[in-house]
């Protein structure tokens, strides 16, 4: 048997690729960058007026020269047009290219305007001005060609704005696994359906799909029999379909428990089987030759969600370039666990005025007391190692609202 960070560290050497897809740049958010994004120009493309005003020749300015003919009017938009000579200005807009021969912008703010006859004539009231004032030159932020984005970057709305700059309409992004959900057991029988009093409905995996379902990640539910040849064939072709598979029950020693025989027949190779910890101690997983990762959990339910929310979600996540951030939460009151295992106990969190988390044990009974989960809202890890686990200590903190990960 293994320790929790232990299991955790071999899920986490598990190095998963689910291949690429195109998909349109206005569907791309939260999606990861499969391509490398680079400037199709320089950024910016040309000398870019920064403020309504006039654009000038610096040179003319630096000589003492403070009164121009306005020339005309150049609009952002149009190309650049030329300065006939250095007693001219010509009137410029923000986001205009700077017109040829100009090397200085001068805000409207800065300047008074004036007739002579029909000539329309401005007059700079500033003592001084840099060259190139106003103007962002062109390159400058970057040239064309270097690299804007690296593959493997989350996309939000940052990236966003920049694809679209460079032209990108349809974007490169890793895939997301196709991930496989089987529950087995004979005594398990469908939402819709009157269980008889020796069935129960299958909970585990319809939880497990609408957690996925949230997180827009592709998947497919099935249930399988505890018939040992029936598993073999069925679990064969959902490995050869999908990227990966999440089963639950048939993990431990019961007569009726064969996914971990079924598994290493079918070449799955088992990375471990039981884990140091409760609930989920009958937790198996392993990875087949094409690396296709099987995760079985233990059919009690709270070991399902437990094993599913601590080992698979951040696994996934962290896959999918969105980790979870660790956290952690204050236990409340003392809490007694004689065995030798680490545990997760199901708590219900409170924030407190000092912004901390605050944990009230709802103990419930053991892993099969479902309803217990809903008067909880996370697992708490109170790691192996001592019978007494005492108030207003911190442990790692795993909520079942994954909501913002969505
Ligand atoms: N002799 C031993 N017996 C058991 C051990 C052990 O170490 N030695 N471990 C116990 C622990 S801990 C757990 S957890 C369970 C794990 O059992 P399995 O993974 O083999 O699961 P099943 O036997 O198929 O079912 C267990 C339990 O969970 C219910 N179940 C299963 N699937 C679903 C589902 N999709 N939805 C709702 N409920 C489900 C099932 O009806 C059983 O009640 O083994 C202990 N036994
Ligand atoms: O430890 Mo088992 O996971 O149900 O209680
Ligand atoms: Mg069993």
């Amino acid at each position: 048997m293994i320790s929790v960070e232990e299991a955790k560290n071999i899920i986490n050497s598990q190095k998963p690729n689910w291949g690429d897809r195109k998909v349109l740049l206005a569907e791309s958010m939260g999606e990861v960058l499969a391509e490398d994004i680079s400037a199709d120009r320089d950024f910016p493309p040309f000398d870019r007026v920064t403020m309504d005003g006039i654009a000038l020749s610096y040179e003319s300015f630096h000589q003492g020269q403070r009164e121009f003919k306005v020339q005309e009017i150049q609009l952002a938009g149009e190309p650049a047009v030329a300065l006939k000579n250095p007693d001219y200005a010509i009137e410029i807009m923000t986001g205009a290219m700077l017109s040829k021969g100009c090397d200085l912008v001068i805000r409207y703010e800065d300047l008074e305007f004036f007739e002579e006859g029909n000539q329309k004539n401005v007059r700079i009231i500033l003592d001084s001005a840099e060259r190139w004032k106003n103007v962002h030159k062109q390159g400058s932020d970057l040239g064309a060609g270097e690299l804007l984005i690296p593959e493997g970057q989350l996309i939000t709305a940052a990236e966003v704005a920049i694809m679209a700059t460079v032209g990108c309409d349809v974007v490169k992004v890793q895939s997301k696994p196709n991930v496989a959900i089987v529950s087995t057991g004979d005594e398990l029988v469908d939402v819709r359906e009157k269980p008889l009093p020796h069935q129960i409905r299958k909970s585990n995996a319809v939880a497990i799909e609408a957690s996925l379902n949230q997180l827009r990640i592709p998947n497919k539910r099935f249930h399988l029999v505890d018939d040992k040849k029936e598993l073999k064939e069925k679990i064969r072709t959902i490995l050869d379909e999908f990227d990966l598979v999440l089963m639950s029950g048939g993990v431990s020693k019961g007569k009726a428990d064969y996914l971990p025989e079924v598994l290493e027949e079918l070449k799955v190779e088992k990375l471990f089987h039981r884990v140091a910890q409760r609930p989920g101690k009958p937790f198996w997983f392993g990875v087949n030759e094409v690396g296709k990762q099987v995760f079985a959990f233990p059919g009690n339910p709270i070991s399902t969600y437990m094993c599913f929310r601590v080992y698979f979600m951040p696994w996934l996540m962290k896959n999918l370039k969105r980790e979870i951030p660790m956290k952690v939460a204050i236990l409340q009151e003392d809490v007694s666990f004689k065995p030798d295992l680490g545990y997760f106990l199901q708590i219900r969190s409170e924030i407190s005025v000092q912004g901390h988390i605050d944990a009230f044990p709802e103990m419930g009974n053991g892993s099969g007391d479902l309803a217990n989960l809903a008067k909880s809202d996370a697992f708490l890890y109170l790691p192996p190692g001592q019978n007494l686990y005492k108030a207003r200590k911190s442990y790692e903190y795993y909520s079942f609202d994954i909501s913002s990960l969505a």
